[in-house]
């Protein structure tokens, strides 16, 4: 059993976004796929969607608080509208580009934690930290883990390269079977694989022993391509 989770990022409309998830939604039914799918569109997206049992929606971000005076931001109130109950916390694009911080990001996992939202918690070292070696990588990569209760019931885990994201480059299989080794060995919790994943190498990445499933942005978002995708992992 997989865990095959497509992240929008800043894509996808309100409407085509309701396609593409009754789309795939019937897809999973059709070809009686069973492993865990969970796609997180834009927030203005989000939706009461009916969705088969192995098909969930998530948010890409959210902020620590029920709701408030926090321009631009969305909190509980405006997730739980819709049943949302599935969040991403420590994107590489939040982390890096928004400036979020460890400690912002460990409030913020505190916070959908005591709410008990299944999170997936993303982690992963730049380039220039890669260069630097196996041990740089872990030791930036626990970094990452500061203020992160790992024990959390709902946690899901995605290693996320940074050099690997939307660059077209893949880490190579001995890459990620090292670092999730690692991190496995230490944290008992299912861990995803993202970076340039797509419909020709998932099977392969899938297959790696410690990687519980993938976490992809631009290979997902065109429909056909992620039906192929969850076609290519269906046996896995
Ligand atoms: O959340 C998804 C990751 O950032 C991977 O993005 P990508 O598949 O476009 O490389």
């Amino acid at each position: 059993m997989k865990i095959i989770a497509s992240n929008f990022k800043t894509n996808h409309t309100r409407k085509s976004t309701a396609s593409f998830i009754e789309e795939i939604n019937g897809f999973l039914e059709e070809n009686k796929i069973e492993n865990e799918v969970i796609v997180f569109p834009t927030a203005t997206s989000l939706d009461s969607f009916s969705t088969a049992s192995n098909l969930t929606i998530g948010a890409q971000n959210a902020y620590a608080v029920d709701k408030g005076s926090f321009t631009g931001e969305i909190g509980t109130e405006q997730l739980d509208e819709f049943g949302i109950k599935t969040i991403l916390i420590g994107h590489s694009e939040r982390r890096h580009i928004l400036g979020e911080s460890q400690e912002n990001i460990a409030k913020k996992y505190e916070f959908y934690k005591s709410k008990g939202y299944k999170i997936v918690y993303c982690i992963g070292e730049p380039l220039e930290v890669k260069q630097s070696g196996l041990e740089k990588t872990l030791e930036y990569i626990y970094e990452q883990f500061v203020g992160i209760d790992t024990n959390y019931e709902n946690l899901i885990l995605a290693y996320e390269p940074v050099w690997a994201i939307g660059t077209g480059v893949t880490a190579t299989t001995d890459d990620i079977i090292k670092v999730h080794s690692a991190i496995k060995e230490k944290i008992d919790k299912p861990l995803l694989y993202g970076g340039s994943v797509k419909v020709e190498n998932v099977k392969e990445i899938c297959s790696l022993d410690g990687v519980d499933g993938a976490l992809i942005g631009t290979a997902s978002w065109n429909a056909n391509d992620f039906k192929q995708i969850l076609e290519n992992t269906k046996e896995l």
